[in-house]
């Protein structure tokens, strides 16, 4: 269904192929999944199927790549739209209506569908997604994983035969990434739907995937193969595999179920061992036996438009504390960061972060006690180049010239002084944020969505700047929906739904005591209390 022979692509003013010489196929009523590193070239791959590359990016692309037969080249997106449905990985810029119910209807009008047929499939797909109580709001009011869900709905309406999926699930609460991947399965099953997808957090995702196509460095030959066949020799790969190889089960398990079938003789061995690590020796170290508040909501109510994004919010933050904002997309996370930069005023309540009240503190004064990296990184990149981000970064921060750029290359290698902003890729451009953010080094540290497209070893590193950050006393609140980043880093899981903390403890506590928080490995060894693969690394060194 999906052809590439002999493809390369190389973007104007780059010295070297992107790809290069990659052949693939991907049969129809066939889900495979696109892994590796970021910045390898995954979107890339996926633009070329959509047409987006070349026409849209620039470059040229030698070979061919072929949908149903058309030329991707030759045919442009417009022309291939009947064919292919494409979630990009920055839906915002996609979108062609102004209201939820609108973009959803919007593909299958282009098709002449009969007005009966296309309510229908707009009322299936808001009860699909979860955005029933949202058909009629403008877009641009949604919180970020709402407008993904909205993305991937105005795609499925129209019931492409091929879908192109770059990261679908990146914004999602963990409940409505699995909706969404086990909608994709059935369309896969049932209709014969082919789906192409890139995707980082295989935790997710592997379980649903015929075949996996994995590019796993820059320039290397793709790698294709059964999930079992790939993530056996892949750089990149998700818990469950790590633990398996850790203890040497053979064949390797890719689900937490057949991996708890495995984990008998484990579980005794750790168990013997001794107990998994209290929550004092777990993420940053020892947190400051004299940690002070670096920040406090009481009461906290925030009005946004019509809606109550933040009621009755009583938080303290302190010193070295490493704190995670979950729940379901819409609960209001990003909403109370921003409250806490002063981006947006309180309705209710009061807010103090470093002795100050954020709304009413002027930029310069509060970039000493609070620094964010926003949702969308692009928001907080103003120049033209990445050298020139780094060197203002430096300035603003008054940090040594060169601090920003070295804590790029040390999270994530290989991102080119000269190139824009703008063609980084995703998970460059929030490595860039991040590096930004962290020249700076605030004493309080706000984060939200702080893995979207990042691989598991920029992750790794990220995890190690951060720990080092906590242990210097610094304070960070992240808004994230990856379990297993907050299992990893965090002392401490703050839940909000609807706008209300309805859970707030210690990290083991809080995301063992619900499957959809729990990572993969806490799920493997409950009821034994163990959360990451590093954690049993060492009980068993
Ligand atoms: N329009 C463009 N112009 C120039 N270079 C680009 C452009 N788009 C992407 N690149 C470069 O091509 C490389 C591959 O980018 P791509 O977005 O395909 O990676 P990716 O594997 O999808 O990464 P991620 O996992 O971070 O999304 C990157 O080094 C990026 O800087
Ligand atoms: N500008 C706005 N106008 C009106 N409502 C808004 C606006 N921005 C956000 N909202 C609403 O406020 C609520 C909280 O949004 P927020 O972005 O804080 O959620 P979130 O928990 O960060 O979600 P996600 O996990 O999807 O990023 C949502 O119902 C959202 O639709």
């Amino acid at each position: 269904m999906i052809r590439f022979e002999n493809v390369s692509v190389t973007y104007d003013g780059a010295p070297h192929p992107t790809v290069h010489g990659i052949h693939l196929h991907v049969p129809e009523g066939e889900l495979m999944l696109l892994a590796g590193p970021s910045g390898v070239g995954k979107s890339t791959l996926l633009g070329a199927v959509s047409g987006l590359v070349p026409h849209f990016t620039g470059g040229t692309l030698a070979g061919r790549v072929t949908v149903a037969g058309r030329d991707t080249r030759t045919h442009k997106p417009r022309e291939l739209a009947d064919v292919v449905g494409t979630v990009g990985q920055d839906p915002l810029a996609h979108f062609v209506t102004d209201t939820v119910e609108d973009e959803l209807a919007y593909g299958m009008e282009s098709l002449g569908l009969t007005p009966p047929v296309m309510r229908r499939r707009v009322e299936e797909t808001l009860d699909l997604l979860g955005l029933a109580d949202l058909r009629d709001r403008p877009i641009s009011t949604l919180s970020g994983g709402q407008q993904q869900r909205v993305a991937i709905g105005s795609v499925l309406t129209p019931h492409p035969r091929v879908l192109v999926l770059d990261e679908p699930t990146s914004a999602l609460d963990p409940a409505a990434a699995e909706e969404v991947l086990s909608v994709l399965q059935r369309l896969v099953h049932d209709l014969g739907t082919t789906v192409l997808m890139a995707e980082h957090r295989l935790e997710r995702v592997i379980q649903y995937a015929d075949q996996v196509a994995l590019l796993p460095s820059p320039g290397e030959p793709l790698v294709v193969g059964t999930p079992a066949e790939v993530m056996a020799v892949s750089p990149v790969y998700p818990p469950v595999v790590g633990l398996g190889r850790l203890a040497g089960w053979d064949p390797l398990p890719l689900t937490v179920r057949n991996a708890r079938r495995a984990a008998g003789s484990l579980r005794a061995q750790l168990s013997e061992k001794t107990a998994p690590p209290a929550i004092e020796a777990r993420g940053p170290g020892q947190r400051p036996a004299t940690a002070t508040t670096l920040a406090a909501t009481k009461n906290l109510g925030v009005r946004r438009g019509r809606i109550e994004a933040l009621r009755h919010i009583t938080l303290t933050v302190t010193t070295g504390e490493v704190l995670a904002l979950m729940g379901r997309n819409g609960a209001g996370k990003s909403t109370l960061l921003s409250t806490l930069v002063g981006l947006i005023k309180p309705t209710s309540g009061t807010v103090t972060v470093g002795g100050a009240t954020p709304h009413k503190t002027t930029p310069r004064d509060l970039i000493r006690k609070v620094g964010l990296v926003p949702q969308e990184p692009r928001d907080l990149l103003c120049a033209d180049t990445v050298a020139a981000e780094c060197t203002a970064a430096d300035k603003d921060a008054a940090a040594a010239p060169g601090t920003c750029r070295g804590l790029l290359t040390d999270l994530l290698p290989g991102i080119a002084d000269a190139t824009h902003p703008r063609d980084l890729s995703e998970g460059q451009r929030l490595t860039l944020a991040l590096a930004i953010v962290l020249t700076a080094a605030p004493p309080l540290l706000l984060l939200d969505e702080p893995t979207r497209g990042l691989d598991y070893a920029a992750k790794s590193r990220l995890v190690a700047i951060l720990r080092n950050l906590a242990a210097e006393g610094h304070a960070i609140v992240m808004a994230t929906h990856d379990v297993e980043l907050a299992a990893e880093l965090t002392h401490r899981v703050a839940i909000l739904a609807d706008g209300e903390i309805v859970a707030d403890g210690p990290t083991p506590d809080i995301v063992t005591s619900s499957p959809s928080f729990a990572p993969q490995v806490a799920k493997i060894l409950a009821p034994q209390r163990w959360l990451t693969v590093s954690e049993v690394e060492k009980a068993l060194a």
